[in-house]
């Protein structure tokens, strides 16, 4: 496998990917090409600063949500982040939820995953050797932190922790596959938290996700179903919050990294030259 070139000093240290309805992020930017092994990423990648961070954003679905959640490159949008040096990324996220307590409106920041998820690409050492990371706590604890102390401060009530399983879509589940999550204890339902979150992983990024429930699936609402306009409609609603969110976020992130993620995957020889 081939090794990207890496700009001498890292272009961004956080890393921002934006789900449905969350398409940019700062003002002041610069758009970056970044081609990777694995082709381009969804959009070109927008380079901000934000008190004095570096931020890089991509929107997952492209800035026109042309990606459905099965086509999304999630190896090349998170290669392209790396290559630039990020070490930290934040992805918030609209997600269903499965139990009536969270309904609409409400931040979550799951400390769990399962992945229902099939026919994606989900690591990048598929040949040449067998790597298998560690994945028992998906998600990094300090990201986590700092998430849910940066919004009980903006004044949310955050849901901190519990399991967003991931469904492969694009369609929403029936009744049934809803109750049979419910049922299970998982908490939340979305379709692009895998593989982002293994990817970010295996390039021994720390990963935090920030849900914002805009639904209660459809076995635990008793309405019509679960559509895409409510979603999207009920993101809108919430988007400018949520930015403000990833901003306070951004700030409040270390950038020292003690937490317990992998901060270089030994012994691995990881498809990238680390800076
Ligand atoms: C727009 S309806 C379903 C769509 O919304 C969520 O996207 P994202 O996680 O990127 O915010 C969900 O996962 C689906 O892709
Ligand atoms: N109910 C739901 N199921 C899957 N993905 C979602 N994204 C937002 N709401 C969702």
């Amino acid at each position: 496998m081939s090794t990207s070139q890496l700009p001498t000093a890292p272009a961004a240290e956080i890393g921002v990917i934006g789900g449905s309805g969350f398409y940019s992020f700062l003002d002041d930017i610069e758009e970056v090409q970044v081609d990777t092994p694995f082709g381009p990423p969804s959009d070109p990648i927008a380079i901000g600063e934000l008190a004095g961070r570096r931020v890089a954003f991509v929107p997952r679905h492209g800035r026109d949500h042309r990606f459905p959640p099965h086509r999304i490159p999630y190896r090349a949008n998170l290669w392209a982040l790396r290559s630039l040096g990020v070490r930290q990324v934040l992805a918030p996220s609209a997600v269903g939820s499965l139990t009536p307590d969270h309904g609409p409106g409400t931040l979550a920041v799951p400390d769990q995953l399962v992945d229902r998820t099939y026919g994606r690409s989900q690591t990048f050492y598929d040949e040449g050797a067998a790597v298998h990371v560690s994945f028992s706590d998906p998600y990094c604890p300090t990201g986590r932190q700092t998430a849910v102390g940066a919004a009980r401060t903006a004044g949310w009530s955050p849901v901190d922790g519990g399991t967003l399983v991931v469904i492969e879509g694009p369609r929403f589940s029936t009744r049934a596959e809803s109750l049979w999550y419910a049922s299970q204890g998982w908490t939340l339902v979305g379709m692009t938290g895998h593989p982002e979150a293994v990817l970010a992983r295996e390039l021994a990024l720390c990963y935090t996700p920030l849900c914002l429930v805009t639904d209660l699936d459809a076995g635990i609402e008793e309405g019509e179903g679960v559509t895409m306009d409510e979603v999207l409609r009920v993101f809108a609603e919430n988007v400018g919050r949520l930015r403000d969110l990833v901003a306070d976020v951004v700030k409040s992130l270390p950038s020292d990294r003690t937490c317990p993620c992998p901060q270089v995957l030994d012994g691995i020889d990881l498809p990238l030259t680390l800076p």
